[in-house]
């Protein structure tokens, strides 16, 4: 899958974009509104119990260049260290306070949360930075941003001198990215301290590139002098001990007491069936407990629309007066729009239930949260290096994450966790989740950290090493499509030019060539569809009506032209209609039509979104956006010359060998080439479930691997 940033695509410039506000005359009831919370806030903050350490902890960062802070779920880490940071003098120099957070929602949330409390406008003293969404302005000091944004910033500013205190905030996530910048971020105190500056030739080219990206605007900042950077790591379930190893016998504090209780129930047996749990849990609260809203984690978008369907239907059968239930979903995928609507109280007499995946686990408070419904499930990443199988695996969460999400309730009053399994298997729980960087295909942190002028994979200061063998495949994936010299250098202008486009390598090589093969707009929108979860969708009880609907798209090259077939029939019925109806009116009857045609609207319109952000990117980058019409030769040509190592030969029993390391797979059976006779295919992704199946398939003609990927196959005769 594309590493896509999600949510709203928008680009923001605070200072051209924002609408100038004069000073707000208030009546007398609105002022004693404004002024009741503002008492609220105060008194919240003062009960706080990182508020009885505010002192120590400053005196703490002021003696220590690294300190590790661990204090439980709602103790006010997040919000309160940045302020206190602030307050102590950490920004006198002209230096921003960075707080990164391992996901968007977070990193937008707390700004907000964090510029009400300093009574500032958003942007202004307080900001935040996520991809294509930049909320500061150059009085920023309490800077919130996503772990990959700093990694950008760095290709821009290697000293990061803009910084005078990082912290990384939920460090126990133990993300590619923040693990990336953990040892980015050490490399970096180590310059600052010696106060050297070497800029290599890499970074030299990515600073002209960055720039570039951003409209050729680089915000200024007044850092007068470089001081050393202060590092602060922290988390409320992170193992302080192997933090402080690595940085070199760091100091680690604990910030003792929590808010309020977490009530921990759990079941008596093991659930055969945790979506039903579920269901029967929140209809349980729902009837039987007091007021407050329900959050239960969910492993994904399929899930969470399933139980989304199920919940609407058995409400229905719930006496009027017990229907006030406000459903929302909440995923990565997810517009913003839609992801914050989430922090909206319920109406009057609703009780809200949102159903999320994790990317609600760490940092987030959603205002009502009272209870938790934790089935101790978690989708991730799973990677073989010997296969080259990466794959998404539903696995038991660890001891950290089911305290994270307990700590979810409690934040604004006592809360209850329901887990969904017996507390003996609590107990058997692995006390942290095993680093992305153990079981994730390594092609985009290498492509990263090249264009960082860091060439020693191996040798770079990881937390913990890759895998040796994953590092090898990755270097060899990346040098086959190009983006490495023999030198292992970012080449140029390829590798220079994958690394600058937010997508997984393979994606990023068949942008690049399509311009050559004069379909370049139509791989746009092949790759944009292959970023979202789940285009179409088939309800259990119209199966059969629905699979004659799909048809219609479908086309006998394969997956990728049926998607994009189904994009440009959207596109065409959103156009006709908007001249029709207008905008408003054209979007409510793509909503319709994409019911009628077994479509998922929120996977068809973020794929919308990502085509516009991909396409703004790859124009920046200069490449002639082309058209192949409605010849899709040059299309499948394409997609064989960058997804070769995904090509795979028919059996003779109809399953299919991979060419590129054997292992033997069938096509899925959502797939249009499901009863293909063809000969030669590539293929999007492998998953592993029962059996090894081969998704979004096209496709090809054997003797154009040896043509349009030499490097990897020859012809014998
Ligand atoms: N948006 C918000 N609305 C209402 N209260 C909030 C909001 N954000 C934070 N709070 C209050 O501030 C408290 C501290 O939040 P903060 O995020 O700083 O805690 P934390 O220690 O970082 O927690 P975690 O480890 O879970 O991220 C919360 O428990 C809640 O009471």
């Amino acid at each position: 899958m594309p590493s896509m940033a999600t949510g709203d695509r928008q680009k923001f410039n605070p200072n051209n974009n924002r609408p100038q506000f004069g000073p707000k005359l208030l009546n007398n009831d609105q002022k004693s509104d404004v002024f009741a919370r503002r008492q609220k806030i105060e008194q919240q903050r003062r009960s706080l119990p990182i508020a009885s350490v505010e002192k120590r902890l400053v005196e703490e960062v002021r003696k220590n260049d690294t300190l590790i802070i661990v204090g439980e779920t709602g103790s006010g880490k997040t919000t309160q260290l940045p302020q206190y940071l602030f307050n102590g003098g950490f920004c006198n120099n002209g230096g921003t306070i960075g707080i990164t957070q391992p996901r968007r929602v977070a990193a937008v949330t707390v700004a907000k949360r964090v510029a009400e409390e300093c009574n500032v406008e958003l942007g202004q003293k307080v900001g935040y930075s996520i991809r294509f969404e930049d909320m500061t302005s150059i009085s920023t000091r309490i800077k919130y941003m996503t772990d990959g944004l700093l990694l950008r910033e760095a290709l821009l500013d290697p000293y990061l001198s803009r910084y005078s205190v990082i912290v990384v905030d939920e460090a126990h996530e133990r993300t590619v990215q923040t693990d990336v910048l953990l040892g980015l971020l050490k490399d970096v105190q180590k310059k600052r301290s010696q106060k050297t500056f070497h800029q290599s030739n890499n970074q030299a080219n990515n600073l002209a590139a960055v720039k570039n990206e951003n409209n050729g605007e680089m915000k200024p900042h007044l850092v007068k002098k470089l001081n050393p950077l202060k590092l602060i790591i922290m988390s409320a379930s992170l193992d302080a001990k192997g933090f402080s190893e690595y940085f070199n016998g760091a100091k680690a504090v604990h910030v003792q007491g929590r808010q309020f209780p977490v009530d921990i129930l759990y079941t008596a047996q093991p659930e055969t069936d945790c979506l039903d749990a579920a269901l029967v849990t929140i209809f349980q609260i729902h009837l039987e407990e007091g007021p407050g809203d329900i959050l239960v984690f969910l492993s994904g978008q399929e899930e969470i629309e399933s139980i989304e369907g199920l919940v609407r239907e058995n409400l229905k059968k719930l006496p009027e007066p017990n229907q006030k239930l406000l459903i929302l979903p909440l995923f990565s995928s997810l517009p913003s729009e839609k992801q914050l609507k989430v922090f909206t109280p319920a109406p009057f007499g609703f009780r809200k239930v949102i159903l999320a995946t994790n990317i609600a686990e760490t940092s987030v408070t959603i205002p009502g949260i009272k209870y938790v419904i934790d089935p101790g499930l978690v989708k991730v990443r799973s990677y073989s290096p010997d296969s080259g199988i990466e794959s998404l695996i539903v696995v038991k969460t660890s001891k950290a994450q089911a305290l994270q999400r307990s700590g979810r309730a409690g934040r604004e009053g006592p809360g209850k966790c329901f887990r969904l399994y017996p507390e003996s298997r609590f107990e058997g729980l692995d006390d942290s989740t095993v680093p992305e960087i153990k079981r994730c295909n390594l092609s985009n942190v290498i492509l990263q950290l090249s264009a960082l002028g860091v060439d020693d994979i191996i040798g770079f200061d990881f937390m913990e090493k890759p895998d040796r063998m994953a590092v090898i495949r990755s270097l060899e994936l990346l040098y086959l499509l190009g983006a490495l010299t023999d030198e292992k250098k970012l080449s140029d202008p390829i590798g220079q030019q994958m690394a600058r486009l937010p997508l997984e390598p393979n994606d990023s090589k068949a942008l690049i060539l399509a311009t050559q093969f004069d379909c370049l707009q139509e791989m746009l929108i092949v790759v944009s569809m292959l970023s979202v979860e789940s285009i179409f969708y088939a309800p259990r009880d119209k199966l059969e009506e629905s699979r004659t609907v799909i048809k219609s798209f479908s086309s006998p090259d394969g997956d990728h032209i049926t998607l994009l077939n189904v994009y440009r029939a959207s596109l065409e019925f959103l156009e006709r209609n908007k001249e029709e109806n207008g905008k408003e009116k054209a979007e409510k009857n793509l909503r319709k039509w994409c019911k009628d045609n077994f479509i998922n609207n929120r996977s068809l319109k973020h794929a919308r979104d990502i085509y516009n952000q991909i396409r703004e990117n790859v124009e920046r980058m200069g490449l002639k956006i082309n058209s192949c019409g409605d010849d899709m030769l040059p299309l499948r040509r394409c997609l064989a010359a960058s997804y070769f190592l995904n090509a795979a030969l028919k059996q003779p029993d109809g399953t299919y060998r991979v060419l590129a390391n054997g292992q033997i797979a069938e096509i899925h059976p959502t797939s249009v080439l499901r009863r293909t006779k063809s000969e030669c295919i590539v293929f999007y992704n492998l998953v592993q479930t029962t059996r090894n199946y081969v998704r979004n398939v096209t496709r090809i003609d054997y003797l154009w691997l040896a043509e349009l990927a030499p490097q990897c196959y020859a012809l014998k005769d």
